[in-house]
């Protein structure tokens, strides 16, 4: 039976014209300002192109050339890597120490709280927690590509691990043991979440600010949350940690949408009183959560039940039971995001088809996020000193980096919407990929020339690895929802 949630019903013209395709006009106008405000020289985005809308070359780039770095509009680390990294939860820089990073991962692992290295087997392990096909984490660069927001498994075969006595790792996280050189690697130190809570940490007021103001405030579940339903927020989270964390996501993404809602809305109130006394606003404010939706009305989009490929193991003749299981899990968890964070005058937001098409714009577009650790540095540093002074340093650093074993370098890892990256189409012989260089120490998505690029070429990534046969290709690129027909694929199979 299908399900049927009583807000679709209710809103349903509110829906429609939310998800309404924005006119050119309007979506020429917001991506030449984030352009602009991102100082995205030599780009521009063109809407007729082959395949929809693109970013396009409005200058030349030599190889190498940094093409874009764009700010996530919505990201999150995977629950499972937040044992390995401790990162600031608005940017996504490590934060801390190097003692720290390494006292509290052993101390968690140690603890036997690690959720970690579990290729899941749950209910809906097919649709959440792959393992990554297009793994980049063994490439010798930090490359990463558009995600299917999957939590990683690590490689079966670890080395095995020596532990530590818990003294020691108490008296790391302390502060208490200083390792050798590792004041060469400063890490901004941790600020403490407003509303209290310890899933949150930042690495400076101005992340801990911006992320209360757009996301946080709604899903905080600390002592002084201005949440009333800290114990639904926790069900909410729980349940997207056991299924698909991609939900943790869109419930960002509504909160968000809410807190710009309100913002429009009272810098109006204000005008309004201050200029005639009186408070005239349409008392449903629709035009205020089309104004707050528009970030999000400007992404490619399908509903996630529809758009997601069959998984190998599901049979197609029962594709539409598949397809009916991830609604119903989707609808679940919308249930328990309404009784945690519902606002009655943003209501068509809580639908099942916007939720849907939010999911599904993450599932199409979303691109991994990876942010590499600062301890695999130190431990490089370490290697690298001359004999006598690693020597001496390895005496003390060499038990810890035994208690970490093969996965000492975790990087931080999750999810992400870019709203200029994820304009670029997909090339099976791309001119750009998405690159972190020595200096991208955070979240953001870096975005390189692999070749020269001359002005008025269209700027390429790959979603997947190119360099696979065609049908493997194709079926990777059935993830994101379209059989690929770029130069190459046309080329190998006309
Ligand atoms: C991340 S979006 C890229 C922006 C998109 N063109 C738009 O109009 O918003 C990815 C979608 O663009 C289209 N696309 C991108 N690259 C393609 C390719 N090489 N072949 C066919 N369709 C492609 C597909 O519809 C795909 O689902």
């Amino acid at each position: 039976m299908d399900v049927i949630c009583p807000l679709d019903v209710e809103f349903s013209d509110k829906i429609s014209l939310l998800l309404k395709p924005p006119s050119s006009e309007d979506v020429q106008n917001y991506f030449d300002k984030i352009i602009e405000e991102r100082q995205c020289i030599g780009l521009k985005i063109k809407q007729d192109g082959e395949f929809g809308k693109g970013i396009y070359a409005d200058s030349e780039f030599k190889e190498g050339d940094l093409v874009l770095k764009d700010q996530m509009l919505v990201g999150a680390q995977h629950s499972s890597n937040k044992v390995d990294c401790l990162v600031c939860s608005y940017c996504f820089r490590f934060i801390g120490s190097i003692e720290l990073q390494i006292g509290r991962k052993l101390y968690l692992q140690q603890l036997g709280s690690s959720v970690r290295k579990e290729c899941d087997t749950e209910t809906y392990s097919h649709i959440s927690k792959k393992c990554r096909l297009d793994d980049s984490s063994d490439e010798e660069d930090d490359s990463h590509r558009t995600s299917h927001n999957e939590g990683s498994c690590s490689n079966s075969q670890q080395k095995e691990t020596v532990p530590l006595p818990e003294e020691v790792l108490e008296s790391l996280l302390k502060g208490d043991v200083k390792l050798p050189y590792a004041d060469q690697f400063n890490l901004p130190s941790s600020v403490p979440c407003p509303g209290g809570c310890d899933e949150a940490q930042y690495c400076s007021k101005f992340c801990a600010d911006a992320d209360w103001e757009l996301f946080h405030s709604s899903l905080c579940t600390g002592k002084n949350s201005v949440s009333s339903s800290r114990e639904s927020i926790l069900k909410f989270i729980e349940h997207a940690n056991e299924t698909n964390d991609i939900f943790i996501l869109a419930a960002k993404a509504i909160s968000s949408t809410i807190s710009r809602y309100k913002k429009l809305k009272e810098a109006q109130t204000e005008q309004q009183v201050r200029f005639t006394g009186q408070n005239g606003i349409d008392s449903s404010g629709f035009s205020f959560l089309l104004e707050a939706w528009k970030p999000m009305s400007m992404g490619y989009k399908r509903r996630w039940w529809d758009c997601v490929a069959l998984p190998d193991d599901v049979d197609s003749c029962d594709e539409a039971s598949f397809r009916m299981e991830i609604k119903e899990l989707a609808f679940q968890s919308l249930d328990l995001l309404k009784k945690a964070i519902f606002v009655k005058e943003c209501a068509p937001l809580f639908s099942l088809e916007i939720y849907g098409q939010i999911i599904g714009m993450f599932e199409l577009n979303n691109l991994d996020l990876v942010v590499a650790s600062p301890v695999e540095d130190y431990f490089l540093y370490v290697d690298d000193l001359p004999d006598k002074e690693k020597e001496e340093a390895e005496r003390i650093t060499r038990p810890f980096l035994d208690a970490l074993g093969d996965d000492y370098s975790a990087s931080c890892e999750g999810s992400a919407f870019f709203p200029l990256q994820s304009c670029m189409n997909h090339s099976c012989c791309p001119n750009a990929k998405a690159f972190k260089r020595e200096e991208d120490k955070d979240g953001q998505a870096t975005i390189i020339a692999l070749r020269p690029i001359s002005k008025g070429e269209e700027v390429t990534i790959s979603y997947i690895d190119e360099d696979l046969p065609f049908e493997e290709r194709q079926a990777l690129l059935a993830d994101y929802g379209f059989r690929c027909k770029c130069k190459k694929c046309r080329g190998e199979n006309p």
